[in-house]
């Protein structure tokens, strides 16, 4: 058994950034941007009006001054004569100040009569410096997993379409002769296949594709059909049938398919029979069938794999300091992920371990806000002690 840490530099070691390509801002959304981003042009590209009102000169802005309004700027339509002191240009949110102008009075502040105005109070200038909010060459770097705020700015920046890996294509394939899928009537000895919903849904939120093949039943000739669905994939996620047991078949299916496997069971609860490797050109996963164990392994394992396929850096998950709201028992020699509930505190949330960890229980992990982390051979601990969760 090897270490989760340990464990994880194998996987990862196998996820090799997939190939990049183009794609348009339109459909950026969530992917990662590779390579940096640059600026075509300033922005705001002219220095420009906040505001709709008059522009005039600072020097000309004092509460009671008069001014002759001698034109109009508006966005996307200058005022292309300059401006003496004096005089007003009639300006609108948006529009360049014209030239010999650097201050803006609001409508509001100002009386109007005919082609003359009054100014009532004089407030800020009121006006966007150019490149107020960035410079022409300004860069926006990746690897970066792009957000909607990215995406507009990167409109405003004038890019049209960004390079991104290739979303990592995931096949998921149940094992187990008394697995149905949802919907279906079971019959008296078996039970609804579950835990490949969460982890299809993780996947996706992490940017890959995703293929539910068919279960598989506990025969080398279903599993060996079921992983020629797979064929193609990127990333072949097996689960179920990875322990020790009769029907167990999973590591003997994939290994007459031509599996190299990184490694087979880890120093972890749950989730201790889990298996990887490569089978041919797809990084295999085996994860354990117990619905908490597959999709612990999923955060713990998958999601650090698909970031790296995408090309993001700093892949492993992020543990976040708690402290514990009861005391915990010594750990034994296998890293625990303990299903925890998490609730804000000052300065540190809480974590409360639930009682049962049983890794067959989905009502719990449901209800868990956080993995908390304990380390192999970790001491007894006492309710209020500092330690770390990966929230969920
Ligand atoms: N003698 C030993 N027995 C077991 C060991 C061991 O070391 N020695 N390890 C235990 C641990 S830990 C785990 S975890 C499980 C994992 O076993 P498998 O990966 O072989 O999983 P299965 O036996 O196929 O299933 C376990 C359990 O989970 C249910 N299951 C399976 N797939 C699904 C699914 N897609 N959705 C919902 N539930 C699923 C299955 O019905 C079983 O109840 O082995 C222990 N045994
Ligand atoms: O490791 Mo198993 O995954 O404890 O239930």
């Amino acid at each position: 058994m090897i270490p989760v840490e340990e464990a994880l530099a194998r996987v990862l070691a196998l996820a090799m950034p997939l190939p990049a390509e183009d794609v348009p801002l339109a459909e950026a959304a969530g992917r990662v941007m590779l390579g940096s981003a640059i600026a075509a042009r300033a922005q705001p590209p002219f220095a420009a009006s906040a505001m709709d009102g008059y522009a005039m000169a600072a020097t000309d802005a004092r509460p009671g001054a008069r001014l002759r309004v001698v034109g109009t700027a508006q966005a996307g339509a200058r005022f292309a004569a300059a401006v003496a002191p004096g005089v007003a240009v009639r300006i609108f949110t948006g529009a360049p100040m014209p030239q010999g102008t650097d201050h803006v009075v609001i409508q509001e502040d100002v009386e109007v009569s005919g082609d003359t105005i009054t100014l009532r109070a004089v407030g800020n200038t009121n006006v966007r410096p150019m490149g107020a909010d960035f410079a022409a060459g300004a860069r926006l770097d990746g690897p970066r997993r792009l957000r909607p705020a990215d995406l507009a700015l990167l409109a405003a920046m004038n890019v049209p379409h960004v390079r991104a890996a290739r979303r990592p294509e995931v096949a998921f394939i149940a094992t187990g002769d008394e697995l149905v899928m949802p919907g279906a009537t079971p019959g008296p000895d078996q039970i609804v296949a579950s835990n490949l919903f969460a982890l299809r849904a993780m996947a996706e939120a992490e940017g890959a594709r995703t293929r539910l093949l068919p279960i598989a039943r506990d025969t080398l000739d279903s599993l060996d059909t079921v992983l020629e669905l797979a064929e193609g994939a990127d990333v072949v996620v097996t689960i179920g049938g990875a322990s020790v047991g009769d029907h167990d078949l999973v590591a003997q299916a994939v290994r007459a398919r031509g599996f190299a496997p990184a490694f087979w069971k880890i120093a972890m609860r749950p989730g201790k029979p889990l298996m990887a490797g490569r089978l041919n050109e797809a990084l295999m996963l085996g994860l354990p069938g117990n619905p908490v164990s597959a999709i612990v392994c999923g955060h713990l394992f998958l999601l650090p794999a698909l970031r790296a396929l995408q090309g993001l850096r700093d892949v492993a998950p992020r543990p976040v300091a708690a402290r514990l709201g009861r005391a915990v028992a010594e750990n034994g020699p296998r890293a625990h992920y303990m299903r925890a509930r998490l609730v804000p505190g000052d300065p540190l949330p809480v974590a409360t371990p639930f009682d049962s960890q049983d890794s067959a229980l989905l009502g719990l992990l449901a209800e868990a806000g956080a993995l908390l982390i304990r380390p192999p051979h970790a001491p007894a601990l006492a309710e209020g002690a500092e330690v770390a969760c990966l929230p969920l």
